[in-house]
């Protein structure tokens, strides 16, 4: 693409990327790979023969991809029939148009990091998908619920604020409102350390009430546009007419407790009218170990409506009355687990770009979203956001992501070098966090 850097990719030896196709990545495959071994039991009594032979077909698959991997083999195309695999297919043979001559076929430690990592997850379901009878088996279902138990302190806590702002939300003042707004985008900004892709699988869950910590963690949002999400969202209130709509769009990342605070979040905006209409999307695949399906969005809501502590239920309980009445739009779309740039959206899934045109505001919940966003690219740090976002813009956006990939932009002159020389790290331990807008003033 003319006039966009290069992308990060595992051919800049010691780069995250690069370190992240040598080690995170191998640890995943072999997680699922234990995970199925765990699960043989189950599937033969579910399953019987067929079920023990559908795992050991699955495994094998599997193996032989994490030996792809360490190899650095070509990447091969997709041969089992499913929705995306054409357009897969093609986006594979497009890497391959990009290659000199010489260069071979998309290799694993050569090609765009974005691509493969993605092709990764996508190949895991392919071996799934040609393990009939499991072939519905989430291989991540387990470490995601689990990171929804050990988060329950925090969540208790989160639901009990919640539950108080909403009892008293006719009774709050315009800056009183304006601080909770703050604060919620805050906890849903932070909400996004807990991702299980970057821990290589393991638990990463919240075990401390988020609320105590936020003025501490301020510091570290590294840009911070709230003041103009609140502009926005308060004009709309202010110049709706009685039936019309304000919609916020929230593009889901994480389940367990991220999803938490993103429903957190949804909820606020509609208790404070600052919006009348959410709509949640979420992956049709397992993706990055622990990002929202439909599934999970389903379970998380039914876990919390039947727990035994009463500000969790009656959050579990309100949330399923807004999806009722239509006011939470739950959407799924094949485009979110493509490898592709979100700049080209608008060709390759106009539909959706259609729709999120719709919205009065889109939140880009997590850091794979980020990566998306920007093309995974190698930006100058300095380089404004809407320049970084080459051409994307269906709506007024905003990034909440914390930094787990080297690539940020929109800084101050200097700034990053500031960072850089205390912290070596500092674009990947999820440490540091965004809340980037982009949209008209
Ligand atoms: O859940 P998130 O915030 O999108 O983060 C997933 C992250 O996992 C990593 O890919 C590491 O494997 C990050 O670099 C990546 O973007
Ligand atoms: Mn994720």
């Amino acid at each position: 693409m003319a006039g966009t850097p290069a992308s990060l990719s595992g051919r800049d030896e010691g780069s995250f990327a690069y370190l992240t196709i040598k080690d995170r990545i191998p640890q995943i495959l072999t997680k699922v790979i234990d995970t199925l071994h765990r699960h043989k039991n189950e599937f033969f009594e579910k399953h019987g023969e067929k079920g023990t032979e559908a795992e050991k077909k699955a495994i094998s698959l599997l193996s032989k991809l994490r030996n792809e991997l360490q190899t650095d083999k070509p990447i091969i195309p997709f041969v089992e029939k499913f929705v995306d695999t054409d357009i897969w297919n093609q986006y594979l043979e497009y890497q391959q148009s990009l290659l000199n001559e010489n260069d071979g076929k998309p290799r694993w430690f050569y090609s765009p990091w974005l691509f493969v990592e993605c092709y990764m997850y996508r190949r895991i379901h392919e071996a799934i998908i040609q393990s009939p009878p499991i072939d519905d088996f989430d291989v991540f279902k387990e470490s995601k619920d689990q990171n929804f138990f050990e988060s329950r302190e925090s969540i208790i806590a989160l639901c009990t604020h919640l539950q108080e702002v909403v009892t008293a939300i006719e009774d709050l003042d315009e800056n009183q409102l304006k601080d909770e707004f703050f604060r919620l985008l805050q906890i849903s900004l932070w909400g996004n350390k807990c991702d299980l892709s970057l821990s290589g699988g393991d638990t990463s869950s919240q075990k401390t009430n988020i609320i105590n910590s936020l003025e501490e963690l301020k510091p570290l949002i590294l840009v911070n546009d709230t003041e103009h999400l609140w502009s926005l969202l308060t004009n709309c209130k202010k110049t709706r007419e009685k039936a019309s709509i304000t919609r916020v769009d929230i593009v889901l990342d994480n389940s367990g407790f991220e999803l938490v605070t993103d429903l957190v979040l949804a909820d606020f905006l509609l208790s404070s009218q600052l919006a009348t209409e959410i709509h949640f999307y979420g992956k049709m695949i397992p993706w990055f170990v622990s990002d929202t399906t439909i599934h999970d969005f389903n379970w998380l809501i039914e876990q919390m409506k039947k727990s035994d502590d009463k500000c969790m239920s009656q959050c579990g309980a309100a949330w399923e009355t807004y999806i009722n009445m239509g006011r939470w739009v739950y959407q799924d779309h094949i485009f979110w687990t493509l490898p592709h740039e979100f700049c080209v959206m608008s060709q390759v899934a106009p539909g959706l770009y259609a729709e999120l045109q719709k919205a009065h505001l889109i939140l880009f919940k997590g850091d794979l979203n980020y990566r998306k966003l920007t093309g995974d690219r190698k930006w100058e740090f300095t380089v404004p956001f809407h320049q970084a976002l080459n051409g994307f813009h269906p709506a007024p956006l905003c990034s909440i992501r914390t930094l787990k990939a080297e690539i940020q932009v929109g800084l101050r002159p200097g700034q990053a070098e500031q960072y850089m020389a205390s912290e070596p790290n500092w674009l990947t331990t999820g440490k540091y966090g965004v809340l980037q807008f982009d949209g008209p003033l």
